[in-house]
């Protein structure tokens, strides 16, 4: 059986894994908060770990992975968008208006992860429907002397779990000094992080054993995970802005309350997605959404190309470059498996994969059977990785258009020699273009056959700079017609200025 190795933050060290039940491989990550479009370093855990996800389905089988995302739908940030368009005239009431946002901010979810190629998790827990979980494992660390209440707040006790900061390697007296961590007169120490808080009568609330109230984030996580994975699983996964004090918090809890577990074995953080060397959020404004790509034609396929060209543990950023150059390996790869059936993965793919989630090196291996010319290969592997080259094939994006027709007539001494004139590109081209373009073709030709070769050279280069690569192109019996190169976007009316 393939060995996967993956870095564990916990040891900082790359290690083999082995599941805890290779019937039932566990696998937690933690889930958007559902008040706005996913920005696009969002999408980055989602396709890393959905890479993941496969690789153990790939090794384990299909049905013996479970892997879970939550929803976290309870929020100060989503009760505030929703507290904003009651201020703003909205006659709902806020419970009304929290539930149609947050139910519209999951379907989008939905609809922008399913583009980027992301298979749904096998469970997507709403954090609202599992607020008993919450309350009972939160009297269960009060009964343990783990956390106490204070003023209708339930605050956790950090310096009652020992290991705390293992996973950051950090102690509890360097975090106090690095953090901004909220301090409330009602806690016992400034490092104490809530797992329950009040909630007046405005805001969303259920009934507990210390009022009506809310959960805490990190306490979510710990519960969800416990029920639907049980006290010991195997991967926890999210980005490494989560590691403290989320993570921190979530191992306390979840270790406080069942000792017997163990919680997570394997912890496994992406590096950020980064603007300008800062890394891509809300807070900073420096964010687009994957929508946002997406309405500009960035097809899924290819943003995803583009997370996998980097390795996980890597920052990364967004260019135009890396996304043409991924749709053009695409287009290539999609025409080469054309009419093939998909063959075995091969090991060349999977080995780099197994390798703490190689997906550059990954990529690099289909580039290989591309160039080898194993269509069977090339299609197998590469939807391991989430890349369906065959449905790609049926995008408009993927198809390759082309036209020629003769250059008129061309009689020298008597003899016709019918050159062409063509135009070829990706997607659709509309009459308008077409007809510009072969009307450029003819001006260049005319220009060239004429000697006037400077003016057909400026010619090209403005054609050039506006999407339209002019090349000459030698007919049978020897007289050079052309072909028009269009890029897949070609400012028509711009170009018809060139005419
Ligand atoms: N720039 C980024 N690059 C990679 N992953 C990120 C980035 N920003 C957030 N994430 C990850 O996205 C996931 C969803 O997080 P969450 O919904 O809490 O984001 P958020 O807090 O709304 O985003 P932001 O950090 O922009 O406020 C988490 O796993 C988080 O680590
Ligand atoms: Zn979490």
């Amino acid at each position: 059986m393939t060995e996967i190795r993956l870095t564990n933050t916990k040891s900082r060290r790359k290690e083999a894994f082995e599941p805890i039940d290779r019937k039932n491989v566990r696998l937690y990550v933690c889930g958007p908060t559902v008040y706005d479009r996913a920005h696009l370093g969002n999408g980055r855990p989602v396709v890393v770990f959905d890479v993941l996800f496969r690789l153990l389905r790939h090794v384990y089988g299909e049905g013996h992975v479970t892997y879970v995302r939550n929803f976290t739908d309870v929020d100060d940030k989503i009760n505030a968008a929703a507290l904003a368009r009651k201020d703003a005239g909205d006659p709902r009431s806020l419970e009304a208006l929290i539930r149609e946002r947050t139910d519209e901010t999951i379907r989008w979810y939905h609809e922008d992860m399913d583009a980027l190629g992301a298979l749904r998790p096998t469970h997507e827990p709403r954090a609202t429907e599992w607020i008993g979980a919450m309350i009972a494992m939160i009297e269960d660390l009060i009964a343990k002397g783990h956390a106490y209440e204070r003023e209708g707040h339930v605050l956790f006790r950090v310096r009652s779990y020992r290991d705390y900061g293992a996973l950051s390697g950090r102690s509890v007296d360097d975090m106090i000094a690095g953090a901004r961590v909220e301090v409330a007169p009602f806690k016992e120490d400034p490092m104490d992080f809530v797992l329950w808080k009040p909630s007046d009568d405005e805001l969303p609330g259920w009934d507990s054993p210390w009022g009506r109230g809310r959960p805490g984030w990190h306490i979510e996580c710990s519960a969800m995970s416990y029920e639907l994975l049980g006290a010991t699983f195997d991967i926890h996964a999210g980005g490494i802005d989560l590691q403290f004090p989320h993570h921190e918090n979530e191992i306390a809890q979840s270790c406080c309350a069942h000792p017997e577990g163990g919680f997570a074995r394997v912890w496994m953080h992406n590096e950020m997605l980064l603007v300008d060397g800062r890394k891509m959020s809300k807070s900073l404004g420096n964010f687009f959404t994957v929508r946002d790509l997406l309405d500009q034609g960035w097809p899924g396929e290819v943003i995803r190309m583009v997370y996998l060209g980097t390795h996980y543990g890597r920052p990364m950023d967004w260019t135009a470059e890396k996304a043409e150059q991924a749709k053009t390996t695409l287009r290539n790869w999609a025409e080469m498996v054309e009419g093939a059936a998909p063959g075995e993965v091969r090991a060349e793919v999977v080995d780099p994969l197994s390798d703490d989630l190689n997906t550059a090196g990954a990529l690099a291996a289909l580039s290989d059977l591309y160039k080898r010319k194993d269509a069977a290969g090339l299609l197998g592997s590469a939807h391991l990785l989430g890349v369906d080259l065959q449905a790609i094939r049926h995008q408009p994006w993927a198809r390759p258009y082309a036209f020629e027709e003769l250059d008129g007539r061309f009689l020298r001494e008597g003899i016709d020699y019918q050159p062409t004139v063509g135009v070829i590109g990706w997607g659709e081209i509309t009459d308008q273009a077409r007809e510009t373009s072969i009307g450029l073709l003819h001006r260049w030709l005319a220009l060239r056959r004429a000697g006037d070769f400077e003016t057909a050279d400026r010619l090209k280069t403005d054609a050039m700079r506006l999407g339209v690569e002019l090349r000459a192109q030698k007919s049978p019996n020897g007289v050079t017609g052309g072909l028009a190169k269009l890029a897949d976007r070609v400012d028509v009316s711009a170009l018809e200025g060139l005419l």
